[in-house]
């Protein structure tokens, strides 16, 4: 039997977000779409609801590593206001074409989900329209891949008419290869073979009401750019810094602290969606401070690219500082995804301060399975031990080895304890100098704080 969840107490998501489906766009394909979101096919949290997490690792994957990244699937859950109840893993070659899952594991999933009334299904990786299609016919539930959970947990976090539009934006390009299959569906549905539903026509012009949405939305975009491109012009003059980093590794907590601004921070995955900048005065010599979207694994490129201006602050950036929450049993995995998605993103050659944070946090024994201890084990396979603990080297072991081996400045520090921020005020204040004296030589201009009337306060920008 399942572990009831606890609902008492949690918070209550009730909207569907998922943009166009409602209100963004008219007619037959606004009200198919709408139909889509009532019948749940891609209305991510309509109440309270229970989930199954389906992993199909590589049969080489290490079996830490596997749970280590359901873990996460099961964070980025309940981020999202979804307790997740049940876990099911299949070692495969390769995930099956029509199912992702093997025929067997699939019985398996939706005799469990009948019996103990899940509302939702979600994949850790991407499923494929067909996929998506045969599993929704299979389980008759809603069925949830890993984007489409980052995108509900970004809809819900967006806040500025940029974020939101450029989640609108990523959210209609990863609807529309599965429209296709939605519409051919239901219109089978509908009519049978041989059916005389709304022809192809019919359904090519509802798919071009979408791809006009996504026009516009790039339009908007492209004058949202152009207005933040003026904006940073008028900030020439300044060093750049920006804060990088995997999801919740304390970003905009240190962003907080270094310039006093009150940036929403939260033990959840992507608080941040919206991209802030401060201007920050240290020891009278001023620079902007950027705080940005968090990095995570399997994150498409596509996904990624519709957040252009956010990651802008990056590759405009003079100084990254790369935050890593070296408490985290995969804070190396973690190092290497935000690396890859710089370079992804073209910022790969920026200098980089390497920031671990969450010290006091750091233990030599950790559970690799913190989020998976309500959901139940898939028993038929012998992969998670509960009681499993990694044995780690001590802090002080992993200073030496990173400041060793590693070309860039590394600094160890604890951003909500307050410890060594000092030091780390005094790293970034000499290299801010340095950049200063190489990209402006022979003006002498940060070193009166008078010249950019910030009385040593932060200010919005
Ligand atoms: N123990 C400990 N917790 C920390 C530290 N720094 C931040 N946190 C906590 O970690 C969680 C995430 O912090 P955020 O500052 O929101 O992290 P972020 O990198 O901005 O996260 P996203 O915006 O979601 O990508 C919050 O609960 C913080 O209170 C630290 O030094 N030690
Ligand atoms: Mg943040």
């Amino acid at each position: 039997m399942a572990k009831k969840p606890a609902s008492k107490g949690r918070p209550q998501t009730n909207s569907t977000r998922h943009p166009g489906a409602v209100d963004s766009v008219k007619g037959r394909a606004g009200r198919i779409l709408n139909r889509a979101a009532r019948n749940g096919a891609y209305d991510t949290a309509a109440e309270q609801e229970t989930a199954v997490l389906v992993a199909v690792p590589d049969k080489r994957q290490d079996d830490a590593l596997t749970t280590e990244y359901l873990d996460e699937l099961a964070f980025l859950t309940e981020t999202a206001g979804t307790v997740p109840v049940k876990r099911f893993i299949q070692k495969l070659e390769k995930p099956d074409l029509r199912t992702y899952v093997g025929s067997g594991k699939l019985e398996e999933i939706r005799a469990w989900v009948e019996h103990n009334d899940a509302s939702t299904v979600i994949f850790d990786d991407d499923l494929s329209p067909s996929q998506l299609r045969n599993l929704e016919k299979e389980l008759k539930v809603k069925i949830l891949d890993r984007t489409l959970l980052i995108l509900d947990i970004f809809a819900l976090r967006a806040k500025s008419a940029t974020a939101r539009t450029q989640v609108e934006l990523a959210q209609y390009q990863y609807l529309l290869p599965r429209l296709t299959g939605l519409w051919t569906h239901l219109d089978k549905q509908r009519g049978g073979v041989g059916m005389r539903g709304p022809g192809e026509r019919e359904i090519e012009t509802d798919r071009r009401v979408v791809r006009d949405r996504i026009s516009l939305l790039k339009e908007q975009l492209k004058d949202f750019d152009k207005q933040s491109a003026t904006q940073r012009k008028s900030r020439t003059g300044l060093i750049r810094v920006a804060l990088v980093g995997y999801t919740n590794v304390g970003k905009s907590t240190l962003m907080n602290l270094l310039s006093r601004a009150d940036v929403f921070a939260e033990n959840k995955l992507f608080a941040t969606v919206d991209s802030t900048v401060r201007k920050v005065v240290l020891e009278t010599m001023p620079f902007l401070l950027s705080d940005t979207v968090g990095f995570i694994r399997k994150l498409p490129t596509r996904l990624i690219e519709s957040f252009k201006s956010t990651l802008d602050e990056i590759r405009e950036a003079d100084l990254l500082l790369h935050v890593v929450d070296i408490s985290h049993p995969s804070f190396e995995d973690q190092i290497q995804v935000v690396n890859d998605t710089l370079k992804d993103i073209g910022a790969a050659e920026k200098p980089v301060i390497l920031v671990f944070n969450k010290i006091d946090q750091y233990q030599t024994d950790v559970d690799p399975a913190s989020h998976l201890h309500n959901v139940e084990p898939d028993r038929d396979e012998d992969l998670i031990h509960d009681d499993e603990v990694l044995i780690r080297p001590t802090l002080e072991q992993l200073e030496a080895s990173y400041m060793a081996r590693l070309h860039d400045p590394v600094i160890f520090i604890s951003a909500q304890e307050r410890l060594n921020i000092d030091e780390l005020r005094a790293m970034l204040t000499r290299h801010v100098r340095n950049l200063y004296a190489k990209q402006y030589p022979g003006q002498a201009g940060f070193g009166d704080p008078n010249d950019y009337a910030t009385n040593g306060e932060p200010t919005e920008l």
